[in-house]
Formats: structure tokens, C-alpha cells, sequence
């Protein structure tokens, strides 16, 4: 069976790459990504991975493509509850570093994989310790660009890794697909091809 990823992320593409599973990636879903009043932010992630492998199997379907299941993601930076996504400015960068600088937080990362009239979600939640950090090495982070399309504004696979203190959880699941809970739904669905010879 096909797995499609719905994503235009390539650090998902890379991250399924590497447990050697074969996939199409689709165009990436275009869906609204505001959190709904009052939404818990582990639900808004999850709702967000669902509708992009919803999104994805209509794709899938409107394109003519053969029938498989549909993987999407979703990842959000959770500081004391707040939802941080992808910066909007380089103020909005600098405003999110500022928040993390010495404290801890959480990244949420759901994934979703649809399969015919079947959906099921699994959930990663890291507890992130930031650095404390200077103003200077929050504009000098900033200013590298590195942060402009990641949540919370930083990429813990690159230069952010300088940022960070700890990590107690899923560092791919940091990276944007838990690669633990991954194989777990792939291998309900049937797809096990990491430990095919
Ligand atoms: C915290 C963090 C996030 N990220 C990335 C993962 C996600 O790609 C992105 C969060 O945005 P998402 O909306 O989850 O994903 P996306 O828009 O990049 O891709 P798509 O919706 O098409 O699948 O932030 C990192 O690459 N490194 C990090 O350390």
C-alpha cells in the first residue's frame, strides 16, 4: 500500500526517510491553522494533524492517485500554555526567544494517518529547556533566519541546538515527526518496512 506524507515540510520527508519507509509526498495541505477560542493546545495539534491528512486524502483522491494511507503532522512550541507557531516578524521572533530564554517548554507534535474512512492519531509532548540568552544571542539567532519558518521560532537540528539546555522526550518528535510514534501507526496500518531485508 502507498503512504502518502501530506506535508511540504523536508524535515518530515527526511525524518520518514530515515526508518526506510517508501512515500509520495503531496503537495502541502492548505488549511486554516487558527486556534479555535479556548482550544487546549494539545487538542488544536491534533485537530491540525488530522485536517492535514484529511486534506491530504481528498488530495490524494481529487488527483486520481492510488488508493493508500495519508500521513500529517502538526507542531506546535506550548510555552506556559500559549501556543507559539512560526513567527510572523522579526519582532514576533525576538518577542518568542525572549519567552523561552531560561525557562522550559513543551513541543507538541500529533500525527495523523488516514486510512480510507479511518483516522488515528498518536501524540509526542517534549519538555524543552532553553539557555538563559543575551539579547545579543537572541538577534544574532534570529537574524540567522533559521527560526523564520519553525515553531517557536527556532530548529533544534541546526544552530538552535546552541539554545538549548536539555531535552526530556522525542527529539525527532522536536524535529516535527515522532519517529517513536511513527512506527507505531505505520505498523497498525501494515506498513512495517523498516525490518523488511
Ligand atoms: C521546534 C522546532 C520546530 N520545527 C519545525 C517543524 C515543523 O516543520 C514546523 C512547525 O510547523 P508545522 O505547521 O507543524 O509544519 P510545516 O508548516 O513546516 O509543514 P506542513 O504543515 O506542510 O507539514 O517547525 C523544526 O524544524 N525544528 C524545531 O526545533
Amino acid at each position: 500500500m502507498t503512504l502518502y506524507l501530506a506535508s511540504g515540510s523536508p524535515r518530515r520527508a527526511e525524518l520518514l526517510q530515515q526508518i526506510a519507509v517508501p512515500f509520495t509526498v503531496l503537495k502541502a495541505p492548505d488549511i486554516d491553522e487558527t486556534p479555535r477560542p479556548g482550544e487546549a493546545p494539545q487538542a488544536y495539534v491534533e485537530r491540525m494533524a488530522r485536517e492535514k491528512s484529511c486534506a491530504g486524502e481528498r488530495l490524494r483522491a481529487a488527483e486520481g492517485l492510488p488508493f493508500g494511507v495519508v500521513l500529517g503532522a502538526d507542531t506546535s512550541v506550548v510555552f506556559e500554555d500559549t501556543i507559539l507557531g512560526k513567527p510572523q516578524s522579526r519582532a514576533h521572533a525576538l518577542e518568542m526567544l525572549a519567552m523561552l530564554s531560561g525557562n522550559q517548554h513543551q513541543v507538541i507534535s500529533a500525527l495523523a494517518l488516514t486510512t480510507g474512512q479511518e483516522c488515528r492519531i498518536a501524540c509526542s509532548i517534549t519538555q524543552v529547556q532553553f539557555r538563559e540568552l543575551t539579547c545579543e544571542q537572541m538577534a544574532r539567532y534570529v537574524d540567522t533566519g533559521e527560526g523564520n519558518d519553525k515553531a517557536g521560532g527556532y530548529g533544534i537540528q541546526g544552530l538552535g541546538a546552541a539554545l538549548v539546555a536539555s531535552l526530556t522526550g522525542s527529539y525527532s518528535g522536536v524535529v516535527g515527526l515522532p519517529l517513536e510514534q511513527t512506527v507505531l501507526l505505520l505498523e497498525q496500518a501494515g506498513l512495517d518496512y523498516w525490518c523488511i531485508d
